[in-house]
């Protein structure tokens, strides 16, 4: 089925995967509020509180998942005082399990995770996604910043199709950095924690501090690469996650 736009899916698998993690924490943890993707698409509020918040992406990369394009991944992120004090990807087809607790590091099956060390943008490659709005006017400016971040020039881009998993290259240290606009708070709400906790920086894609309702992120193994990278992007403003009539 579609949401937002005909390229904007929704699987029965997402909804059902959804109602499967929040019935189970909910047993568990019965006070706590969680916002989910297919929960707030069927009406739900989209507020981040202060309350411990379960942030969940059922399937992230659900355009991979119906075209049975490998890379797909469960995101739940857990914040507290709107802080994500905890968060797990799974990368479903890679079977990687990406984890990481505030001040306590990242990991990969239990591995650390470090980003790299690249300093020059000019040795790098860089992640993004062209996103699910076909509206001319932000394709192009997507598109004139991602001419002008290929000309700077830089090694390669790439995107997997899923934010969750671009975050995780990124604390990998397979790709330098990501950045997108248009993505929502729980695309990035564990994968941001996993970045930084494995020695990354976050912003918005204007400089400034990253605000997880924004659906504006730049992730990167450093401030030098996440700096050099705002300048190159058209930083545009689609309606905030937690904007009552984004939909
Ligand atoms: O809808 P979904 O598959 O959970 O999540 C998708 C992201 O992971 C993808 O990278 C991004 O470009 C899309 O805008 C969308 O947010
Ligand atoms: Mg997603
Ligand atoms: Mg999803």
């Amino acid at each position: 089925m579609t949401k937002s736009s005909s390229v904007d899916l929704v699987t029965q698998t997402d909804q059902k995967v959804e109602q499967l993690i929040i019935q189970s924490v909910k047993e568990k943890f019965p006070t706590h509020r969680f916002i989910g993707e297919e929960s707030v698409a069927a009406g739900e509020s989209c507020v981040l509180t202060d309350a411990p918040t379960w942030i969940i992406d059922p399937i992230d990369g659900t355009t991979n998942f119906v075209h049975a394009f490998p890379f797909v991944a469960v995101s739940i992120g857990f914040s507290v005082n709107k802080q994500v004090e905890f968060g797990v990807v799974f990368s479903c087809l890679e079977d990687k399990m990406f984890t990481a607790r505030r001040g306590k590091g990242a990991f990969c099956n239990g591995e650390p995770l470090q980003v790299s060390d690249q300093e020059d943008i000019k040795q790098s490659i860089i992640a993004t996604e062209f996103g699910s709005s076909r509206d001319p006017d932000a394709v192009d400016r997507i598109f004139s910043s991602l001419r002008n971040v290929l000309c700077i020039p830089v090694h390669g881009v790439r995107g997997a199709g899923t934010a969750a998993i671009n975050m995780c290259l990124v604390a990998s240290g397979c790709v330098e950095a990501y950045y997108e606009i248009g993505i929502h708070v729980w695309d990035i709400a564990a994968g941001s924690l996993i970045v930084s906790e494995a020695g990354g920086v976050l912003m918005d894609v204007d400089g400034g501090p990253l605000d997880l309702m924004s659906r504006r992120i730049v992730a990167a193994n450093s401030r030098t690469i996440a700096e050099r990278i705002v300048r190159e992007i058209d930083a545009f403003g689609p309606p905030r996650d937690d904007e009552p009539l984004r939909r």
